[in-house]
């Protein structure tokens, strides 16, 4: 039931339709400009739906979805409310935030957070103008008001949030705010100065005076640069012996507008700059969804946003999100709305960025849900299976939701049937492989398969037998016994290769150029197509140490002992390991090579070696999976078609 609080304006307050959620999420269409007013057809000014989510539901959950031709995205979202265009600013005010301030002055802290696609309407809402005041404008003069009955001091910071630095809006030097944590977590921001506030006047020439501050990013156009800004109202008072300051914060963050990274493809100084931004929403909605979930781990520390948010957001804070809505066709609008109703679902979703997907932070240890023994075991095949099988049912919404769902114990003990639903990924998986994570660590959907590291461990019975596997794990674990020499001799081939490079001509810095060592692949791939090893090698490599572990009742499938036994199996787990040395020496190659090297590269000109260069400076070897490419503002398909070419020159 939801809980409604009566407001003193007589409107009934829902105040959390759902009690049990720590954060509030809500929807707000924006209004039409003027312009828009008169533009725009009947047709095009009804593109978004709000529907009660459930006729007999008492809640005011809603469904909004989006009808326009132009969007292939047609299912509906739920958030715990959305205020429509003839719903103004006042009545978000009285409902959502007036109830909040009480909170506040009694000591709370509290977040409103507004979210959306860039030209939302987030600034209207949150800041409005001198003419129209905004939410946080509104809740100041209420504040100021309400400060001098209850005895407390008001002051006000001001920062802004550019490429993960925080930077203080109050101070004209615009110094960078440090944020740094203190005894049981408390956030100390040094560098944030707080501007002491008597009244609106004096509010209002703050935060309508200070100007964007973007110096740290010159390199990108104004008008391109995103940033989270924010609004951050102490509440001080002190305590009856007039010795301890109590202080309560109210934040109020116009963040950055969601924009698709890919827009800007051709710049990759500002695809750079996008996902960074986009990153730090991501780990906001993450924060959400943690909170949300009542997980115990809550990833605050990943972006300096949440950092400074950190202690109105966690704990007993009062946190609404407010999700701004463009009126007519907006695919980024889309995009937010699907981030936001995720993260306050109740499942194990999490969002990644897709720049960041080191090698370490995608490795997931999957063990058997009967097991807490693990056995050595790594698998290329099941990898590709869970990867693929996810990468198809989501191909269409890569692009936008960073989305994956981890291993768990009460998905992996499921034994449903495979479905092609995005939800049903992790059944997918537990189909695959009766799993459970233990020492989770995010993986993406759109991770490059061969970074997963996936332990497969089977508990072995009290007399030393393993216990019954499925035929599709026997598959798997056939699969991976069947590749584990393979992928030993492939592993070894970037070792030996460096051996063998030794005779080789070497650039200045002293390794082999980029065309020697690709011919020294093709050689390899040459020798290794003329040397099959023999099917007693692979029988004693591969299936004699599996058979040991496998329940003489399981079925082993024909099929799966054909596809790794046939020359075909051979070939192509052999390839896929040339492929993978190729794509290590390329990098290898990018992580080295000077300037001129660079620009002799398809695809790198001037502009991207010099940024190659600059990535290199701020990381030493900063591609370490082609996905890294996308940094440099690379699309999927310019990777692959330089693969192609790199590989291509193979046989020139
Ligand atoms: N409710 C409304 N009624 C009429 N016009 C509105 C309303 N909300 C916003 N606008 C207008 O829409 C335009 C975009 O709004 P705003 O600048 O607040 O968007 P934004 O989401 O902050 O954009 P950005 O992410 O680019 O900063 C502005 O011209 C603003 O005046």
């Amino acid at each position: 039931m939801a809980s409604v609080m009566a407001d003193p304006d007589g409107l009934k307050v829902s105040k959390g339709s759902n009690p049990s959620k720590k954060v509030r999420i809500i929807g707000k269409i924006r209004g039409f400009t003027d312009k828009e007013s008169q533009s725009l057809t009947q047709d095009s000014k009804k593109w978004i739906t709000v529907k009660k989510s459930q006729e007999n539901d008492s809640s005011s959950k809603v469904m909004v979805s989006f009808e326009s031709q132009s969007t292939s995205r047609k299912d509906p979202y739920e958030l715990d409310y959305c205020y429509g265009q003839d719903e103004d600013i006042d009545m978000i005010y009285s409902r959502e935030i007036k109830p909040i301030i009480l909170e506040v002055l009694d000591g709370r802290n509290a977040s409103v957070l507004a979210l959306g696609a860039r030209g939302s309407g987030k600034t209207y809402t949150i800041q409005g103008s001198r003419e129209k005041p905004g939410l946080a404008v509104m809740a100041m003069s209420e504040i100021l008001s309400k400060a001098m009955e209850f005895g407390k001091s008001v002051s006000v910071s001001l920062y802004e949030v550019v490429q993960d630095h925080a930077y203080d809006l109050s101070d004209p030097k615009h110094p960078e705010v440090q944020i740094l944590e203190g005894a049981q977590g408390k956030i100390h921001l040094k560098g944030l100065s707080q501007v002491s506030v008597k009244s609106i006047q004096e509010f209002h020439n703050i935060y309508f005076s200070r100007g964007c501050f973007q110096k740290s990013v010159q390199k990108i156009p104004t008008e391109q640069m995103r940033s989270h800004k924010g609004l951050m109202i102490h509440v001080s008072s002190q305590d009856d012996n007039l010795k301890t300051k109590l202080t309560s914060k109210m934040n109020f963050v116009d963040l950055a507008g969601y924009e698709d990274p890919r827009r800007n493809i051709k710049d990759g100084t500002i695809f750079t700059e996008s996902n960074r931004t986009n990153k730090s929403l991501y780990t906001l909605l993450n924060v959400v969804y943690a909170l949300n979930a009542d997980e115990k781990r809550v990833p605050y520390r990943e972006s300096k946003l949440t950092r400074i948010l950190q202690d109105s957001l966690g704990g007993t804070s009062h946190v609404l999100m407010l999700t701004c809505l463009n009126p007519s066709f907006c695919q980024d609008s889309v995009c937010s709305i699907s981030l936001v109703s995720l993260s306050r679902r109740n499942a194990k979703q999490v969002l990644v960025d897709s720049t960041n997907r080191s090698r370490s932070s995608a490795k997931v240890k999957v063990t058997s849900s009967i097991t807490s023994r693990k056995t050595p075991s790594t698998s290329l095949i099941m990898k590709k299976q869970i990867a693929s099988s996810v990468l198809l049912s989501r191909k269409k919404d890569s692009s936008i939701l960073r989305g994956r769902k981890l291993f768990d114990e009460e998905k992996s003990n499921n034994s449903k049937q495979l479905r092609s639903a995005p939800e049903d990924i992790s059944a997918t998986k537990s189909k695959l492989l009766p799993v459970v994570a233990s020492d989770v660590t995010p993986l993406s959907f759109e991770q490059d398969k061969s970074i997963c590291d996936v332990n497969l461990a089977m508990e072995p019975r009290e007399n030393g037998t393993p216990l019954p596997i499925s035929p599709n794990d026997m598959a798997i674990v056939l699969a991976e016994k069947d590749v584990s020499p393979h992928s030993k001799n492939l592993d070894a081939r970037p070792g030996r290769l460096g051996e063998e490079n030794v005779h080789l001509k070497k650039n200045e810095d002293g390794s082999p150029s980029l065309t020697e060592r690709l011919r020294e692949i093709s050689n390899n791939l040459r020798s290794l197509c003329s040397s099959t090893p023999s099917r007693v090698e692979f029988l004693d490599n591969a299936v004699a140490p599996c058979s040991s572990h496998i329940d003489p009742k399981t079925p082993i499938t024909e099929h799966a002992v054909e596809r790794y036994y046939s020359p075909r199996g051979t070939f192509s787990n052999r390839s896929s390991g040339v492929k993978h040395s190729l794509v290590q020496e390329y990098l290898n190659f990018l992580n080295s090579a000077n300037k001129e090297e660079l620009k002799g590269l398809r695809g790198i000109g001037e502009k991207r070696a010099n940024y190659i260069l600059e990535c290199r400076e701020e990381t030493p070897e900063p591609f370490k999976q082609l996905d890294d490419l996308h940094n440099i503002g690379l699309s999927a398909k310019q990777i692959r078609g330089m693969m192609k070419q790199v590989a291509g020159e193979l046989f020139n």
